[in-house]
């Protein structure tokens, strides 16, 4: 594949993103019930008309009875879209909507991005100055510079609310995290490092503002635009901004000073840095090509040349990412908790010290996982945090609320640090974090060959082309060459149209062995030789169930089109359950904090005390291999014992028998879900053995299983995964009918992940 194949590949994906299953990447969500009459008048006319005259009287009681306390504006006019340039207000909105979806995703903020289309620095800061009280912090975006600087200050006076300008100050925390870490790792003070900056815009001047402050010396620094070397005395395409920094220097371009210079931080623009100007650098040069998408120059170039520099950019897919994703949510989470007025030097600096502390810890399992197994140790590779560093949102926010309440711009100071810590570590997406350690699993695996059999449908088409796009492992799409490939391009994936394997059943090369592996499992259930062929050529299933059972496939994902029951039928004509193993379904409830699982969710219809058991065991194993250490609760609709009734009997029967067996998992019954989950209401039962609340329900029958796991996905508010398959002999994941592009994703990585934990 050529670099413009693979270009257009990436954009056809990015594309397809952001337009599929839903246009863009936000949604307004309720956090009240909005179900009945009482509901719609306490929400609504007549009940909000206290919070208004409440707020009317005393406006800091938005903050209690709106969302405002919690809520960012990211503001953009697009006139310095990333480096992309002046694009327009309209075309910024995907990256503010971007912005917004990071808030909610990294520190539980809510987001609003708000695009005005104007280059009038006045009336932009007339519109913001109008709309900033809804807000409990402003986030300026890609506002070009130097207005952006006039339009930050003049907005900060004039709200009392946080105004950042994100290029700037985000930028040049992260930036200062990595430059503190990467002086300590080469040895070298801070005060004595000679460093050159290209770019003298909003980044730029933020990041050598912010720099100085924490020991570079004036006299060591040199900033570079378009124009050259900013050097005291030069007149073209100065401001009051860039004068500031003006150095006495000889040099008049990039490549003069960089000679023997010890850092570049470049937040320009892309290939702006060349092999001979990195050649010319000191030893352990660090540099820092920043610039969005393309930096200044790529790691790849900077290792022709030099094997001793220490190297990030600010992309995703190489080592040291430093982009500001690190620091706006964590600066506003820690701002906004203590109701700042603004976000000021101390806490910037803060910010910046903090970064580079948690860089310099040991990092927990849980982060090497996210990243592909990748043994992350604090050194030449490893400057600055991983974006999904799960101890983010509760290390960084406290330093910044520290700094807030310690120079009194906090309205609202913490007194309890712990308990505001706890209170941060609560607020993670479990539902992005259990599905990231399982991508970030497989992805670490090597590729496995997952067959979708449903290879003609458009969703199915799409699934697959993101599977192998994430780098999940190799998709084979079952079905007819000619139909897949119509589908492809109709889906607009010339690309995937050229790359995806596909497989058609009825031309296969191995359909004689296929057939005769059937042949010799069903000879005594009634099949004919030519039964199990006609199977082999015409059903799907069959044919990729054996492809997977001998060893040509690693998995199988099917049910888009086809019930469960039937599915599963066909697939077990081939795949048998596992020795010693429980056929069970388990769902996955992620629900704000927490992490539920269910089983079984689709086998058993009306399991025994016995296969209650055997369940409680299968699902144990499961929640364990997913990461999580399992504490069972066996349900029922009476607590131990009240009321009396005759389901309950073989609920109880089951935790008796499980109390003859050893186990290593903590179980308890029979119980209510509220028993279960909430350890409040244990005071009437000392007795009840779980040390915290049960995380894995066994379910007293399908139909209750069921309908609770649908009941929740329907009432929303949590994400339901599921049901997973466990007990096979091989990996078969069977989605459900209709199933949306995600979520067959969501299948086929379950399936690579057991094909890899089998
Ligand atoms: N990794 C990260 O987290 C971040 C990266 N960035 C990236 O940094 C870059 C700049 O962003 P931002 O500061 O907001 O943009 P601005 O438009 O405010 O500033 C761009 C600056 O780069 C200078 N510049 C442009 N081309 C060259 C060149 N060929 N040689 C030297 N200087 C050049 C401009 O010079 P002049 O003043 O003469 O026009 C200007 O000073 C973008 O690529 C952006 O994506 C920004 C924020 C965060
Ligand atoms: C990351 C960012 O904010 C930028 O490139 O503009
Ligand atoms: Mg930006």
């Amino acid at each position: 594949m050529t670099p413009q194949d693979r270009r257009a590949r990436a954009d056809q994906e990015a594309l397809d993103f952001h337009r599929y299953p839903a246009p863009g990447k936000v949604e307004v969500n309720a956090t009240k019930p909005m179900a009945t009459q009482r509901d719609l008048s306490l929400a609504y006319s007549p009940g909000v008309a206290a919070p208004v005259r409440a707020i009317a009287d005393d406006p800091s009681t938005a903050y209690d009875y709106t969302s405002k306390g919690n809520l960012v504006g990211v503001i953009s006019n697009g006139t310095a879209i990333l480096g992309l340039g002046n694009l327009g207000a309209l075309a910024s909105k995907p990256v503010m909507e971007g912005k917004a979806i990071l808030f909610k995703r990294f520190a539980d903020l809510d987001a609003f991005d708000i695009e005005v289309d104007t280059e009038d620095a006045d009336a932009l800061i007339a519109v913001v100055r109008h709309i900033g009280a809804t807000f409990g912090g402003v986030n300026l975006e890609d506002i070009s510079s130097p207005d952006c600087f006039r339009i930050e200050a003049e907005l900060q006076d004039l709200l009392d609310v946080p105004v950042f300008h994100d290029d700037q100050h985000g930028t040049a925390i992260i930036c200062s995290a990595g430059l503190l870490n990467a002086c300590e790792v080469t040895g070298r003070r801070i005060e004595d490092v000679k460093l050159v900056l290209c770019g003298a815009g909003a980044a730029g001047l933020g990041s050598i503002t912010l720099m100085k402050a924490l020991g570079v010396r004036a006299e060591n620094t040199t900033l570079v635009d378009v124009d050259g070397v900013v050097y005291c005395g030069r007149t073209t395409g100065m401001d009051q901004w860039k004068a500031v920094h003006a150095t006495n220097t000889p040099h008049r371009t990039l490549a003069e000073a960089l000679v023997d210079a010890d850092v570049f931080i470049g937040v320009s623009a892309k290939g702006v840095l060349t092999k001979d100007m990195v050649a010319s650098m000191a030893a352990n040069p660090i540099i820092f090509a920043m610039a969005n998408p393309d930096p200044e120059i790529t790691p790849e170039e900077v290792l022709e040349v030099r094997q001793d520099a220490i190297m990030a950019t600010g992309r995703s897919d190489y080592p040291n990412q430093v982009n500001n994703i690190l620091g706006f949510p964590y600066i506003f989470r820690g701002a906004l908790d203590v109701q700042a007025r603004s976000i000021n030097h101390e806490m910037k600096v803060a910010a910046a010290r903090a970064l580079a502390m948690l860089a310099r810890e040991d990092v927990p399992d849980e982060v090497a996982l996210a990243y592909q197994g990748r043994q992350l140790r604090f050194g030449r590779d490893y400057i600055i945090p991983s974006p999904f560093d799960p101890r983010l949102i509760w290390y960084v926010p406290p330093f910044i609320a520290e700094a807030a309440m310690a120079t009194g711009v906090a309205r609202r100071p913490i007194a309890d640090m712990d308990a505001y810590r706890a209170s941060l570590r609560r607020r993670l997406d479990p539902s992005a974090g259990f599905l990231q350690a399982i991508t970030a699993s497989v992805q670490a695996a090597p590729m496995r060959r997952v067959v979708f059999i449903e290879g003609e449908e458009p969703s199915v088409i799409r699934a697959a082309y993101a599977f192998a796009a994430e780098g999940l492992g190799i998709p084979i799409l079952l079905g007819r060459e000619d139909v897949i490939r119509r589908n492809t391009l109709d889906l607009g994936l010339e690309g995937a149209a050229q790359t995806l394997e596909t497989v058609n059943a009825r031309l296969s090369g191995r359909n004689g062995a296929y057939a005769e592996f059937l042949y010799q499992r069903l000879q005594r259930r009634g099949y004919l030789r030519r039964d199990v062929e006609r199977l082999i050529n015409t059903d799907r299933q069959s044919f990729a169930a054996v492809m997977v059972a001998l060893g040509d496939a690693d998995a199988l994902v099917t049910g888009v089109t086809r019930n469960f029951d039937q599915c599963l039928n066909d697939v077990s004509r081939a795949i048998t359950p596992a020795p010693g193993g429980r056929l069970m379904g388990l769902s996955v409830m992620l629900v704000r904090g927490r992490t539920v699982f269910v089983a079984d969710t689709s086998i058993c219809e009306l399991p025994t005390a016995e296969d209650l058991v055997a369940i409680a065991r299968e699902a144990a194993s499961a929640v364990r291999r997913l990461g999580h250490e399992p504490r069972v609760a066996f349900l029922s609709s009476s607590s131990f014992g009240h009321p009396h009734g005759e389901q309950p009997l073989r609920v109880r029967r089951a935790v008796e028998l499980m109390d003859e067996q050893s186990v290593d998992f903590q179980y308890e019954g029979e119980m209510p879900p509220d028993v279960a989950l909430d350890a409040s209401l244990w005071a009437n039962y000392p007795f009840q053995r779980l040390t915290e609340p049960a995380n894995l329900l066994i379910m007293p029958a399908i139909h209750s299983a069921t309908i609770s796991t649908k009941l929740v996905q329907a009432l929303g508010g949590a994400t339901v995964v599921g049901p997973i398959l466990f007990g096979l002999s091989k990996p078969v994941q069977i989605c459900r009918l209709g199933d949306s592009v995600t979520a067959i994703l969501t299948m086929a990585t379950l399936a690579a992940f057991q094909a890899r934990h089998p």
